[in-house]
């Protein structure tokens, strides 16, 4: 899969298509900038897991993080993923979105006591604990609530994911999981506390992973703690490998090898008796989305060529915080002879680093030309903000012919009504 063609998305008569549907349409409809997602690219993601793991003891958590609207959510549920939550409201979007209790884990550094409560009362799946206080917290919850909190451990296993730093989750510095070296104490006081049900083990090394080699490390190391902590007597029946399946996102990077991946975790974890539970985020929403924009000028400056479009760094930030690149193209075919020319594209927001992309290649461009940044639909309108009091972006989902809105764009008057003036402040 490279970034463009991709399922879903295809210029049809020289104008960029989401299935059925003229983007032109959409932006003429809700206006820009707008989040585009459809069906065919998330169930064509689906489907690669799915091929993958075929015949294969494998449930698919869907983390929610990547993009938590209800409509993505539920097109995944429907296709049979289960949800990987990170906090209260993305436990409350599965569960609205139809995903079943007994289909969902709960992770996360730092879940709060509220939080360990409204997922034992929703009698989720597994809860994914990080640290020996929260085993603590979480025993003494149980206890009150007369319930046992079926657990997995996350260990750090000290592997580099190679990928961007800031995304890297599983080396010996970073926040999360229990050392290696403390898995065995930390099993032994789950199995001395009341109300924790030590079931099994979580693993979860970073996200953009192209190569798998470093997930075979890790699961590899996994394996041997495993093999250890059942010698032990530690009741162990089930292994959560996380996500962090990488997407294309420049025309050169290698799409990961899924069955290769899939070949990793039989060849690691697979005789271990232990069902596997994956909680890919990003692979299975990226590629299915694209955010719509449309050009406000074309400055030409002496020393570059600035294409300001209506999409700010509120809406799309990966590109701001982790200088990641996004594909951008016209919704209007260029010309096959189209000459082009380097350009910044930037958005409104006071900051220079609200830039998309530096001295990118691009055709021509107008002001009112409609641009679209392609493999969006993972961590762009979940990040989104409204920094300078720009509204939330819109989001729609595209089935065949038909288009929706999914998230509508607040109006200012939305925008005001979560403040209240002081009384002292009053005229
Ligand atoms: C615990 C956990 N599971 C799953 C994911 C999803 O990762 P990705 O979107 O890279 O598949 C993340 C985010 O990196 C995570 O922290
Ligand atoms: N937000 C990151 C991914 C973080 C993964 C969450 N653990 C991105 O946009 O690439």
């Amino acid at each position: 899969m490279t970034c463009f063609p991709v399922p879903g998305f295809h210029y049809t008569d020289g104008a960029l298509h989401a299935e059925g549907v003229a983007l032109s349409a959409i932006a003429a409809a809700v206006g820009t900038p707008t989040y585009v997602y459809t069906t065919e690219g998330l169930t064509a993601a689906w489907r690669a897991y799915a091929d993958a793991f075929a015949g294969q003891d494998v449930t698919i958590c869907y983390a929610l993080k990547a993009n938590s609207n209800l409509a993505v959510i539920r097109t995944l549920a429907q296709l049979g993923a289960g949800g990987d939550v990170v906090s209260v409201g993305e436990m409350r979007r599965a569960l609205a979105a139809g995903i079943p209790a007994d289909k969902i884990v709960f992770s996360g550094v730092g879940k709060t006591r509220d939080e360990l409560v409204a997922a034992l009362k929703a009698g989720i799946h597994q809860i994914n604990v990080e640290s020996l206080p929260e085993l603590e917290v979480l025993s003494a919850v149980a206890v009150e609530l007369g319930v046992d909190a079926p657990i997995a451990i996350r260990i750090n296993p000290d592997v580099d994911a190679e990928t961007h730093g800031k995304i890297a989750t599983g080396r010996k510095e970073d926040k999360f999981g229990i050392d290696f070296a403390h898995a065995g104490e930390a099993y032994a006081r789950a199995m001395a506390l009341p109300g924790i049900n030590p079931v099994g083990i979580a693993v979860h090394i970073g996200s953009q992973l192209l190569k798998t080699t470093p997930f075979r490390k890790a699961f590899g190391k996994l394996a041997e703690l495993v093999r250890d902590l059942k010698a032990h007597g530690v009741p162990l029946s089930r292994i959560d490998l996380g996500g962090g399946l990488g997407v294309p996102y420049k025309p050169e990077d290698q799409a990961p090898d899924y069955p290769a991946y899939a070949k990793a975790i039989a060849e690691t974890v697979g005789g271990l008796g232990c069902h596997v539970t994956l909680e890919p985020g990003r692979s299975l929403v990226a590629a299915a989305g694209l955010l719509l924009t449309r050009t406000i000028f074309v400055k030409e400056g002496l020393h570059r060529r600035f294409l300001i479009v209506d999409a700010a760094m509120n809406d799309l930030v990966r590109p701001a915080m982790y200088e990641a690149w996004h594909t951008v193209i016209p919704v209007a075919q260029p010309a096959a002879d189209a000459v082009l020319a380097d350009a910044d594209i930037v958005g409104p927001v006071c900051e220079t680093g609200d830039t998309f992309a530096r001295l990118r290649p691009m055709p021509p461009v107008a002001p009112g030309d409609l641009l679209a940044f392609l493999t969006a639909g993972a961590y762009g309108a979940a990040m989104s903000s409204t920094y300078n009091s720009r509204p939330l972006v819109a989001e729609v989902l595209v089935s065949g012919a038909k288009f929706e809105v999914v998230r509508r764009r607040p109006s200012f008057e939305d925008s005001l009504t979560l403040e209240q003036m002081p009384d002292w402040l009053s005229p």
